[in-house]
């Protein structure tokens, strides 16, 4: 579903995508993981469009979406996560993943018109929500949710579009054990639909959910594997996980 072909990306002397290659087939989860400043970011980005690579190729569901912008990229079936939190504040709940399938369908020409009074979004939007949990929530505005409930509304969110794939960056950053418990099991129960790229930093997640992990460390992947063979990699060890992991 998603195939990244020998990516290379330069800041001016600074080498940050070093020939990167991976692939995501339908049903998995793969994990890129990294210390600080590895290129994780800008390997999003340059999935995501936000960044052109220099060279390489990235593909969607077999279709090269290098040189689409972010919007096409979306269009073309990529869902993502944000870092930094996506949603409309002063918007409900409902309305804020209404707007997301809105935006993807282009039903309405009024982008931020009522987006929940038109049935259709409505419907779509509460299924959504439903299987997030959050569908006891639907009329709260957001900005009145927890940083667990923002969490599940950004993947609603993510999720409104009908994505071929996912893109996660960092989903589990500030929330506690139990909402990433709660976060665990629902991508877990996301993955069958939606095979996913995680960027993360909590390796319980990346253990718990990666069928594949991709060890980044200046922009290069030093050790590929399942979660057991990476903890055991003696270079992912040193590079990342410490000798004490
Ligand atoms: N726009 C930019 N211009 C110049 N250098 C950049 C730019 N963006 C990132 N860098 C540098 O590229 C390197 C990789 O940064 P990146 O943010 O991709 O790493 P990261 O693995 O996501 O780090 P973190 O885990 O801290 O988020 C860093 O040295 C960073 O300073």
């Amino acid at each position: 579903m998603l195939a990244i072909e020998h990516l290379y990306k330069s800041f001016g002397a600074l080498q940050v995508s070093k020939d990167i290659s991976l692939s995501v087939a339908t049903g998995q989860c793969h994990a890129v993981i990294g210390p600080n400043g590895a290129g994780k970011t800008t390997l999003i980005h340059q999935i995501s469009g936000v960044l052109r690579q220099d060279s390489g190729r990235v593909l969607l569901g077999g279709q090269d979406v290098s040189h689409l912008s972010v919007w096409e990229r979306v269009q073309a079936g990529l869902g993502r996560t944000f870092q930094i939190t996506s949603v409309l504040p002063s918007f409900s709940v409902l309305e804020n993943v209404a707007t997301a399938v809105q935006a993807k369908t282009g039903s309405s020409l009024k982008f931020f018109a009522r987006a929940a009074d038109e049935a259709a979004l409505n419907e779509k939007a509460q299924a959504t929500l439903s299987r997030v949990g959050l569908g006891d929530r639907i009329d709260r505005p957001a900005a009145d949710l927890s940083h667990g409930e923002l969490r599940l509304l950004e993947i609603a969110i993510a999720l409104a579009g009908s994505p071929k794939f996912l893109l996660l960056d960092e989903p589990m950053a500030g929330l506690g054990k139990t909402e990433s418990a709660a976060l665990i099991d629902l991508l877990n129960d996301l993955r069958s639909d939606f095979p996913m790229l995680l960027v993360e930093h909590d390796m319980d997640a990346v253990f718990q959910l990666a069928d594949e992990v991709s060890v980044l460390v200046e922009g290069e992947i030093v050790a590929r594997g399942t979660p057991s063979e990476v903890r055991e990699n003696p270079q992912a060890r040193a590079a990342y996980l410490g000798d004490g992991a």
